[in-house]
């Protein structure tokens, strides 16, 4: 799914006009998806306070207003007394409930929370382009005070469609935002999304002509691109067809690192699969997984990687960094020209030295924020790493998979593709050793590297939501996702 900017937006929605459909039909539309939502999914409350601005934000909000009270709730509206410049749309709607005596409206001075009450804002939408004002903070400040159920209509008021907001901002803490069409990008950031709830995109019919032909570099990953890019296995086809992963890590203490990444690997169809970790591992990993083989190096920890043909290398999980290892990473990356797959203590180490040009291109790189902080420098926000991670997966042609509650995707061409699968049940050491097993399996098994990227951090984060669903967000564990790799793969017929 594109992301679009607020400005493309609104040319979508001028398109979408143009092509026959009048603006006020359009706002009707809209506002019909958003009441039927709330009409199934708040049956049980009263009592709605809906909030509306002055532009078609506010608009929405009478439509819901009288949409919800001619299905026998008891609404009330509130707007800004002292401000009587509203949007032509809005202003048809808010004439048509000044027309209906049930609809009480108000001063948002005059609120006053009533029991079972349901808080809805409308005040402003994707055409908010400046810092609120005093008057509207202590609004929003004084509405999040309030115990009740509470939902967006598009945005949350207070957030930018695209764009970082100030520290002191007062943004609407919604529980739920329904949001026309699209993600917007600040749904996807940390510091943004916490404002959110739960996001419900609302298909309101914009122009398809103008979403297929809209020029963007932001993406949410959704099922319908996993579809595109997913590959059956074929019937005629043998081990050699799958291709080859190398998976390289582990040292003492630390093998069942490099085991997940090797299990995952394995789980992901790669056809022939390999673990090079140190004799201390041998044991462990020839019992814990029988289909990979093993290549030692080292005593206790990595001190050579052997370059084997046609081949994809994930080199970091369990890694360490004694200085034996770190000259047997830096040689092989020195020879090395595939692309390779580098996370954990292999990124630290390149890091540490300073040899980020080493990275053969095209190759992968998957750090979470300290990992990047510690290979590219500090940024003030995600925003901002964002932009960073798009410059130097341009600089250095690599692939960077920014982990993070939503991980990023940005290819060397600087297109972003945000994962929204995952929960917090992988918040646990090991979740990133799975991820790059599955990563080096999928380049092995051909998969077009952007591909294999956008495909392994969906599949795995949504792995981690049937691990969930199965044993708890608190008790599954990284295996567990390796073991519902498999429920994945079979939901995927
Ligand atoms: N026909 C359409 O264009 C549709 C628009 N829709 C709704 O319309 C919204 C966008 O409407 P608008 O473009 O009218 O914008 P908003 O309703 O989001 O904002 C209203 C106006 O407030 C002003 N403003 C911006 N920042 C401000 C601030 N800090 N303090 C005070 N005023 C500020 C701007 O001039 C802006 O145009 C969407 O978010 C969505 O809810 C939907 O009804 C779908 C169809
Ligand atoms: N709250 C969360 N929501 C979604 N995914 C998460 C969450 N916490 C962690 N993850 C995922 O788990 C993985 C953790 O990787 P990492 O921090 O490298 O862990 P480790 O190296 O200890 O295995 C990443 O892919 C990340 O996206
Ligand atoms: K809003």
């Amino acid at each position: 799914m594109k992301i679009l900017s607020s400005s493309q937006i609104k040319e979508c929605d001028s398109a979408t006009i143009e092509k026959g459909i009048s603006s006020i039909s359009l706002m009707e539309n809209a506002a019909k998806k958003c009441a039927n939502w709330i009409v199934d999914n708040f049956k049980s409350n009263q009592n709605f306070s809906i909030f509306a601005g002055n532009g078609n934000n506010g608009g929405d909000g009478f439509v819901i207003a009288r949409m919800l009270y001619e299905k026998g709730f008891d609404v009330e509206v509130f707007i800004d007394e002292n401000n009587s410049k509203f949007s032509e749309d809005a202003k048809i709607n808010l004439n048509k409930i000044k027309l209906i005596s049930g609809i009480t409206i108000k001063d948002y001075s005059e609120f006053d929370n009533r029991d079972n009450s349901v808080i809805i804002d409308a005040l402003f939408g994707y055409g908010l382009n400046r810092e609120l004002s005093d008057d509207f903070k202590n609004l929003i400040e004084n509405l999040n005070q309030i115990q009740a159920s509470k939902i967006s209509i598009d945005i949350p008021t207070g957030l930018f469609a695209d764009r970082m907001i100030n520290k002191n901002a007062a943004v609407f803490k919604a529980d739920f935002t329904l949001t026309f069409q699209f993600y917007k990008k600040s749904f996807l950031h940390p510091e943004t999304e916490k404002f959110c709830g739960k996001i419900i995109v609302l298909d309101i019919d914009l122009d398809e002509d103008f979403i297929n032909e809209a020029e963007t570099d932001y993406f949410v990953i959704d099922e319908i691109l996993i579809k595109k890019i997913y590959k059956p296995r074929e019937e005629f086809s043998h081990k050699g067809t799958y291709g080859k992963s190398v998976l390289v890590g582990g040292s003492y203490g630390k093998i069942g690192a490099v085991l997940m990444s090797t299990l995952s690997a394995l789980k992901t169809g790669s056809g022939l699969t390999f673990t090079i970790a140190p004799k201390c591992g041998n044991i462990i990993l020839q019992s814990q997984v029988p289909e990979a083989m093993f290549i030692d190096s080292g005593e206790n920890h990595i001190n050579e990687i052997e370059i084997q043909d046609k081949a994809i290398y994930g080199i970091g999980p369990g890694l360490g960094k004694e200085i034996e290892t770190q000259k047997a990473l830096l040689e092989f990356l020195e020879n090395y020209r595939n692309s390779v797959v580098l996370d954990a203590d292999a990124l630290n180490i390149i890091a540490e030295n300073q040899k980020l040009n080493l990275i053969p291109k095209h190759s992968v790189i998957t750090p979470h924020p300290l990992e990047f902080e510690r290979l590219f420098g500090k940024t003030e926000n995600s925003f901002e790493r964002l932009e960073l991670a798009k410059q130097k997966a341009e600089e250095l042609q690599i692939f960077i998979i920014l982990k993070d509650h939503h991980t990023v995707v940005i290819t060397p061409n600087q297109k972003v593709f945000y994962n929204i699968t995952g929960n917090s049940g992988m918040a646990k050491g090991g979740s990133g050793d799975v991820l790059t097993g599955i990563l080096t399996s999928l380049i092995s098994q051909k998969y077009d590297i952007e591909k294999a990227c956008v495909f392994g951090v969906w599949l795995h984060g949504k792995a981690g939501d049937f691990a969930a669903v199965e044993f708890s967000k608190e008790a599954m564990l990284p295996t567990d996702l390796i073991n519902h790799i498999s429920t994945v793969f079979k939901h995927s017929r």
